[in-house]
Parts: structure tokens; C-alpha cells; sequence
């Protein structure tokens, strides 16, 4: 039977949901099968259920005869009139911390997985928003905290814009992205507002975060992936004082320089007793979309080779690729659709959960 929308949808009222399938609850929108190419919205119910449900339809979907790829979107935050009412939060972030005995847990979060890297601009935001999504996608509750006070990223990679609401005008709602949990202060500020702290405003901040954010707002969290700052400074030591880590990933380029800073941000998660997941290499190849030709812009092969000097697992080499920093810079983490990019995101994704970390 040649693929068409009727093939698609029959498909999916034959896939079982609690509930009834997908298309008599209305959940299916926007459907388009053009050249074995097919898309649709996923909209009408909460959008965790929504997560949990997309990989069962995904499966049931690419099975179908003609397919080569398939793209199911979850639209931001929660549809017109459901998820609870937020009003504006009214919390102001940043202040001196207030004095805490030791490491606690986040309340509603099972494990807490840090994005680090050495040096700026290796790629580390792009790595935790994607891995984020990734882990959402293989079924896991995902948050995702934006720790990079001075440079918050993340709104703009994960295409948020949603301003945090309050309950209480004292814990804050994060919202919801692409099967996300997310909160950063890009989101209280506006987007050409600095964040001009001394160090104690920043550990003030970051106990802030952890602590009155309402992480479970949307159901309890398997993982909360945290986009470090790059570096080794005082975001990152308060966070390992104030929350217990489960894990750390280190994401650096293959050039030497920096890779020598990515040592020192390892040497750093060792003094703070946080296990290191394992390093990932980014930036690591560049094919020419016209030719073919294959481009090691800044070397290649140099983090695998450090990994395996220090006993740590290497976790995988990501292309440097167009589409991955156009959809970044969209809104659309390129986890989200159905691509070979993708792909290798639902790999480290697994390396994580088979580390236990998510
Ligand atoms: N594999 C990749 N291919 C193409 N572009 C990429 C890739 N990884 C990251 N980028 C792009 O490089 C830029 C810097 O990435 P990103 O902001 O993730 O780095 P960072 O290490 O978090 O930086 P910062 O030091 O500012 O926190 C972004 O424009 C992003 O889209």
C-alpha cells in the first residue's frame, strides 16, 4: 500500500492508547506525508502524557512501507486553556545564600546530570539541550536548568519565551519545551539585560534554582541536566555544595587548547567527588554538504584519545553541521526531529540511561 495520510492515520487508530488512539482523541494535527517524509503535531492532552505516548506512535508509524523519515512535534507549553495558571512570578533571583549544612536533594528529582565543559563556545549548551530533549524522547522526565547565569542560552535553543509564573510569590513554575522541564533566567530577564554578579549573588542565584523552583510541577523528574558555565568558577562550586551530583559530561572540541582547558574541568568534578559520565567530542568533523568532502576543522580524534589516556568513557564525536546550529538558534533542538544529528543525540541519550544517571 503506497504511503498517504490515510495509510498514517490508519496506522495510528489501529496503535491502542489508554484512553483510545491517538486519532479519535484529536491529538493528531498538522499530518503531512510528502516523498516518504512524513510530520505531525502532537497537541490536545499534557504534555508529559504526550511524551510518554510519541515514541509508542513513532514506532507504530515507521514501520509503514515507503517511509524515510518521521517528525513528531510536541508545541511549547501547555495547550490553550489546561496546565495550571501561572501567574507572573514575582521572585526576585539573586541575593546572598542563606546558610545550608551540606549537599540536598532537589526535591521531585531522582538524578542530577551536569553539562561542563573547559573552554566557551565548544558547544556545551547546544550538547544539554539537546541530550535533554533526546532523554525526553527515550521516555524519560526531563528538566533542564540554565546554570549559565552570565550567558543564558538556553530560552533561545529551546525556543521558550513563556515568562516563569508563581504559585505563591515564593517558589517559581519553570515551563515546558519540547518535552522539557525548563527554567533559566533568560527567561526573567530581558534579552539584552546582563547579569552583573559578585560570586555570592551567583551562589545565591543557583540555590534559587535548585531549591525554589517547583522541578516537579509537571510530575517528579527522572533527570535534571544542568548547562554549566564553561570553566571551573563559582557556579560550579556552588552547585556541588548545595545539590549531590549523579554524574558529569564533559563536551569539548578536539583541538589542544581546548582540551587542556576540558582537563581541567575534570580535574575540578574530581576534587568535587562527581563522577564523570564520560566526554563528549563536538565540533569533531565537517562534511561538505555540496561535496562530500570530509573536514577535520579543529583536528579530530583528540577527546576519544584523552578519554582512553584517563580511563573515562568517550561518549561520542558530533559533526559540526549546519543544521545543528540553524535549529539551535530556531528554537528547535535538532534531538527534536528524525536526522542522523538526532540520532547520535538518542545514543548519548542512551549512554546516560545505561550509566544509571537518567
Ligand atoms: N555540532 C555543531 N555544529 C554546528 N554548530 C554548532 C555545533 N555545536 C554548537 N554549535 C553552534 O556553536 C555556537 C556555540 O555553541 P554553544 O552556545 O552551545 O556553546 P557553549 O559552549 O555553550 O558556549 P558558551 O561558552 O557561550 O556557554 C552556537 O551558535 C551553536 O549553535
Amino acid at each position: 500500500m503506497a504511503l498517504t495520510k490515510e495509510s498514517v492515520l490508519e496506522r495510528l487508530r489501529n496503535t491502542p492508547l489508554e484512553g483510545g488512539d491517538a486519532v479519535s482523541r484529536g491529538l493528531v494535527h498538522a499530518l503531512a506525508v510528502e516523498s516518504g517524509v512524513v510530520r505531525f503535531v502532537l497537541e490536545g492532552a499534557p504534555e508529559a502524557e504526550l511524551v510518554a505516548i510519541r515514541p509508542v506512535l513513532e514506532q507504530a508509524v515507521r514501520s509503514l512501507e515507503g517511509i524515510s523519515s518521521l517528525s513528531v512535534v510536541i508545541p511549547a507549553g501547555p495547550p490553550k486553556g489546561m496546565g495550571a495558571k501561572k501567574p507572573q512570578s514575582g521572585v526576585k533571583i539573586g541575593g546572598h545564600p542563606t546558610p545550608q549544612a551540606g549537599p540536598a536533594p532537589v526535591p521531585g528529582v531522582r538524578h542530577i546530570l551536569a553539562v561542563g565543559s573547559g573552554k566557551g563556545g565548544v558547544g556545551k549548551s547546544t550538547v544539554a539541550a539537546n541530550l535533554a530533549v533526546a532523554l525526553a524522547k527515550a521516555g524519560r522526565r526531563v528538566g533542564l536548568l540554565d546554570a549559565d547565569l552570565y550567558g543564558p542560552s538556553q530560552p533561545r535553543m529551546m525556543g521558550a519565551t513563556e515568562r516563569p509564573g508563581s504559585e505563591n510569590g515564593d517558589t517559581i513554575l519553570p515551563v515546558m519545551a519540547h518535552g522539557v522541564v525548563l527554567m533559566s533566567l533568560g527567561l526573567m530577564l530581558r534579552e539584552d539585560e546582563a547579569v552583573i554578579w559578585r560570586g555570592p549573588m551567583l551562589m545565591g542565584a543557583m540555590q534559587q534554582l535548585l531549591g525554589q523552583v517547583r522541578w516537579n510541577a509537571y510530575g517528579d523528574l527522572d533527570v535534571l541536566v544542568i548547562d554549566l558555565p564553561p570553566g571551573t568558577g563559582d557556579v560550579q562550586l556552588s552547585l556541588c555544595q548545595k545539590a549531590t551530583l549523579d554524574g558529569a559530561v564533559i563536551v569539548s572540541t578536539p583541538q589542544d587548547v581546548a582540551l587542556l582547558d576540558a582537563k581541567k574541568a575534570l580535574d575540578m568534578f574530581a576534587k568535587l567527588k562527581v563522577p564523570v559520565v564520560g566526554l563528549i567530542e563536538n565540533m569533531s568533523t565537517y562534511v561538505c554538504p555540496n561535496c562530500g568532502h570530509e573536514a577535520h576543522l579543529f583536528g579530530h580524534g583528540g577527546v576519544e584519545a584523552e578519554a582512553a589516556r584517563l580511563g573515562l568513557p568517550f561518549m561520542g564525536a558530533l559533526p559540526l553541521a549546519l543544521e545543528v546550529r540553524i535549529a539551535g538558534d530556531e528554537g528547535t533542538p535538532i534531538a527534536a526531529g528524525d536526522s542522523p544529528a538526532a540520532e547520535a543525540y538518542a545514543a548519548l541519550a542512551r549512554h546516560v540511561i545505561d550509566a544509571g544517571v537518567a
